[in-house]
């Protein structure tokens, strides 16, 4: 089937630096002689044929906005046998030989679902959690780091003026990417991921410790994965009589213009989707290994779990004393 059009959505949560992937897939893809559609929110949208046409034009203005102009959901309907059928169906009344998903693990997985039933697909790794194998980095992650990062100085001001333990629930229900990262760079005394079971003993201790030696104030950055901000808190007062003071970040981690890295990074991605499409590849991600692009393929993201770097957890720990 000859690559004459090709369609692109954004699904699962959505993630700074999508539009500038968008705009770059469009233009590259314009550029190479094909025609763009847009599918508006993701799976849902695809079901119902909620699309409009993608230009040069149209994808101007937005390569520093944050969130997705094609809009994002979750789909359930598509999640089962019948709704992919559907949307296999609709991709091929909308006339489209390709298509382009912007999204998560999860999204990959859909976009699999897909490439099985013979649809040429290409996945954009872009979500903040940053959990998706394959790729050093997806797009988001850098963005949330540093929105987060601005909230916990201002938290460790207060702290500090106060004498006072804080703790900062920041998102990722299954990792702690983006925990982990802002945890080193706040320079916070403790940090709770999914990936690894909590000792709330241990976690005391270091806090006993930190002010045996002199700290007036603590900081500790908790993966909503893990338990809540308040539950932690509680722990803490049941365990050793510690009184924190509770912050949670939440869908604020989300929003907000795209830093340069992840504009960059999203800008290579979308060029890189259009040109895995056009050389007949399928069933793919766009992906930076060790700053090169890549091409795996999607399964990678399901069937390796990218591991949180042990390097830098004991940095952490070691510079936090
Ligand atoms: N196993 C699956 N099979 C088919 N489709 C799936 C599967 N898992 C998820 N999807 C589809 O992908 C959508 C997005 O997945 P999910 O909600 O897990 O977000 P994500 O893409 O991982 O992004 P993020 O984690 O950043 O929110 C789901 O709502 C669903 O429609
Ligand atoms: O906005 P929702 O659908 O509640 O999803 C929240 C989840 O989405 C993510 O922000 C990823 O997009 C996770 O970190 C978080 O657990
Ligand atoms: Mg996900």
């Amino acid at each position: 089937m000859e690559l004459k059009r090709i369609g692109i959505l954004t699904s699962g949560g959505d993630a700074p630096g999508m539009n500038a992937a968008i705009r770059a897939a469009t233009r590259c893809a314009i550029y190479k002689g094909l025609e763009v559609i847009g599918i508006r929110r993701g799976f849902e949208g695809l079901l119902e044929g909620d699309v409009v046409p993608l230009t040069s034009r149209s994808v101007g203005g937005i390569i520093h906005r944050g969130g997705t102009i094609l809009r994002t959901a979750r789909s359930e309907r598509f999640k089962k046998p019948e709704g992919q059928v559907e949307a296999l169906d609709r991709l091929k009344k909308l006339d489209l030989q390709g298509l382009i998903l912007i999204g998560g693990e999860g999204t990959f997985k859909g976009a699999w679902a897909l490439y099985k039933k013979g649809f040429p697909v290409v996945g954009i790794p872009g979500t903040i959690d940053n959990d998706v194998a394959g790729t050093d980095v997806t797009i988001g992650f850098d963005t949330a780091v540093n929105t987060a990062l601005e909230a916990v100085r201002k938290l460790r001001d207060t702290a500090s003026s106060h004498d006072r333990l804080f703790i900062v629930e920041v998102m990722g229900r299954n990792s702690g990417f983006l925990a982990s990262m802002v945890a080193l760079a706040s320079g916070a005394e403790y940090v709770l991921v999914p990936e690894i079971p909590s000792d709330i003993e241990k976690l005391c201790d270091k806090l006993y410790n930190a002010r045996r030696q002199g700290k007036t104030h603590s900081l500790i950055v908790v993966a909503e994965g893990v338990m809540s901000a308040q539950d932690l808190a509680l722990r803490l007062k049941d365990t050793a009589g510690y009184e924190a003071r509770v912050t949670v970040l939440g869908h604020i981690q989300r929003g907000g213009s795209p830093t340069a890295f992840d504009t960059v990074l999203a800008s290579r991605m979308g060029a890189c989707a259009v040109e895995a499409l056009v050389e007949g590849k399928s069933g793919v991600m766009t992906a930076v290994q060790k700053d090169e692009m890549a091409t795996p393929p999607l399964s990678v993201a399901w069937e390796e779990k990218k591991p949180l770097s042990a390097d830098l957890l004991s940095l952490m720990d070691m510079l936090s004393i």
